[in-house]
């Protein structure tokens, strides 16, 4: 066993390893790597660990137990391991090691500062699906008329984009070696005012999309799903997002035996499970955010690119109630990591206010990943039953007729009593 600086491994329980076919082999007793987050993490992150550990509990009388083990980023990584250590080397090392992890929110500041240790975990790890479904509890308050009819998958790209952080401060050495060199080499001379513009670079690769398209088909048919849907911005942003279209249909072609609709570009991609075909389509990602408000049945598994996935989660989640229930995940092939959608939310940090939905949504996503299905559905019922009881944290409360509004841990508490 490694000795680490600041992480204390528990005495018992074993790592979760991963086979040669890259399943997973999950011991009765893992040890899983958490970290707390800045903000609400503090709030959020104990009342998962409670709530499944009732659900384990309770789906395995004590044959099945986790064994949690914290490990460090952001605030709390700087008052462990000194001021200037956000993301201490040794809870890489652990993510990736350990398979399967979980995480609350880390705070990125707004213009200076560090930048996103979210990012860096993704980059540094190569979890490159960020994987967000987004469905509708019964009873939850929503804007729309008909919530229900939203049940989306989005597979985001994670690892590149403009969200990859290559950016050249205004004014700066580089920005001006930058912007010189873009008119005296490249002869660019759009850039509208060359002496105090800052710049970002926009990598998006064929291997970068390829990868992420080929998971969000194979989700499609694993899952037997009506469509996929490739959303970018592809007709101002031509060489990289619509690369990201063009590369997208080339896959579907060629792992896939997708077929042209009509001549195209629209295919269709034939599930062998069921026999039913999958439509492979496209959308313009401005016109895609009105449509997934008035015809959101339409759409099922979304594939598309850093930034958009970005946005594009916040605002599927706000269809079906929140992010206060918006779960996710970050993935490579063999190493999953999951958190929640939403941020720190600063203002009700330490006050035992907000939702801790997301983030146990985010754990049942993690059980059914590590095969742990009866603890999953326990989750998924408790969930159902706390909201049907109207028992909810603010955000749902002040949406809902008749509400009890319930404290993070208590909406914790709620789930326990309902399993
Ligand atoms: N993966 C990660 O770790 C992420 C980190 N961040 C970081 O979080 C920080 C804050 O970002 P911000 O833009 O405010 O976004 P947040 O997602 O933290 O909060 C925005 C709003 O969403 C609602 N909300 C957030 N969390 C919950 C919850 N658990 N329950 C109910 N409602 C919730 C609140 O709405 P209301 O005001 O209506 O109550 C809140 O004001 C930033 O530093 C950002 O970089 C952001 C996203 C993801
Ligand atoms: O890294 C951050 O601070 C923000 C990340 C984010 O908004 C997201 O991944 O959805
Ligand atoms: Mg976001």
């Amino acid at each position: 066993m490694p000795a680490y600086q600041h992480i204390l491994v528990p005495t018992d329980g074993q790592k979760i390893t991963v086979n040669a076919d890259n399943s997973l082999n999950v011991p009765d007793q893992p040890i899983i790597p958490f970290i707390e987050g800045d903000g609400t993490g503090r709030d959020i992150t104990p009342v998962m660990l409670k709530v499944v550990d009732a659900a384990v509990a309770k789906a395995y009388g004590g044959k099945r137990k986790i064994h949690w083990m914290e490990i460090f980023a952001g605030e709390k990584a700087t008052r462990v391991y000194g001021p200037d250590v956000w993301l201490p080397d040794e809870t890489l090392e652990v993510v990736r090691d350990y398979v399967v992890s979980i995480k609350g929110p880390l705070t990125t500041p707004v213009g200076g500062g560090i930048r996103s240790l979210n990012v860096a975990l993704r980059q540094q790890l190569d979890l490159y699906v960020c994987l967000r479904p987004v469905q509708y509890f019964e009873g939850v308050p929503s804007p729309l008329k008909e919530p229900q009819k939203t049940n989306m998958v989005i597979f985001r790209e994670n690892s590149e984009d403009i969200y990859a952080g290559i950016e050249f401060e205004a004014g700066s050495a580089n920005a001006k070696k930058l912007i010189k060199f873009l008119r005296d080499d490249l002869g660019i001379n759009k850039v509208r005012f060359p002496e105090t513009s800052g710049l970002g670079i926009k990598p998006v690769s064929r291997e970068g999309t390829e990868r992420l398209v080929r998971k969000a088909i194979q989700y499609a048919i694993d899952n037997n799903k009506p469509s996929v849907t490739i959303v970018h911005k592809g007709n101002i942003m031509k060489f990289t997002e619509g690369a990201f279209r063009d590369w997208a249909y080339g896959l579907a072609a060629k792992e896939f035996a997708g077929e042209l609709i009509d001549g195209g570009p629209w295919m269709r991609v034939r599930n062998p499970n069921t026999g039913k075909d999958i439509t492979i389509k496209d959308s313009i990602a401005d016109a895609f955010l009105q449509q997934i408000l008035m015809r959101p049945a339409e759409y099922s598994v979304i594939a598309t690119l850093n930034l958009n996935g970005d946005y594009i989660s916040d605002a599927v989640a706000a269809q079906v109630g929140g992010i206060g229930i918006a779960p996710g995940a970050n993935m490579s092939d063999t190493v999953a990591m999951f958190e929640a959608t939403h941020g720190t939310a600063p203002k009700y940090a330490g006050k035992d206010y907000v939702n801790p939905g997301s983030e146990i949504l985010s754990a049942e996503m993690m059980l059914r990943h590590m095969g742990w299905k009866e603890a999953a559905d326990i989750i998924i019922s408790a969930m159902e039953a706390a909201i049907a009881s109207k028992k909810v944290t603010y955000d749902f409360a002040r949406l809902m007729e008749g509400a009890t509004q319930v404290s993070c841990s208590g909406f914790g508490q709620v789930m326990i009593e309902n399993m």
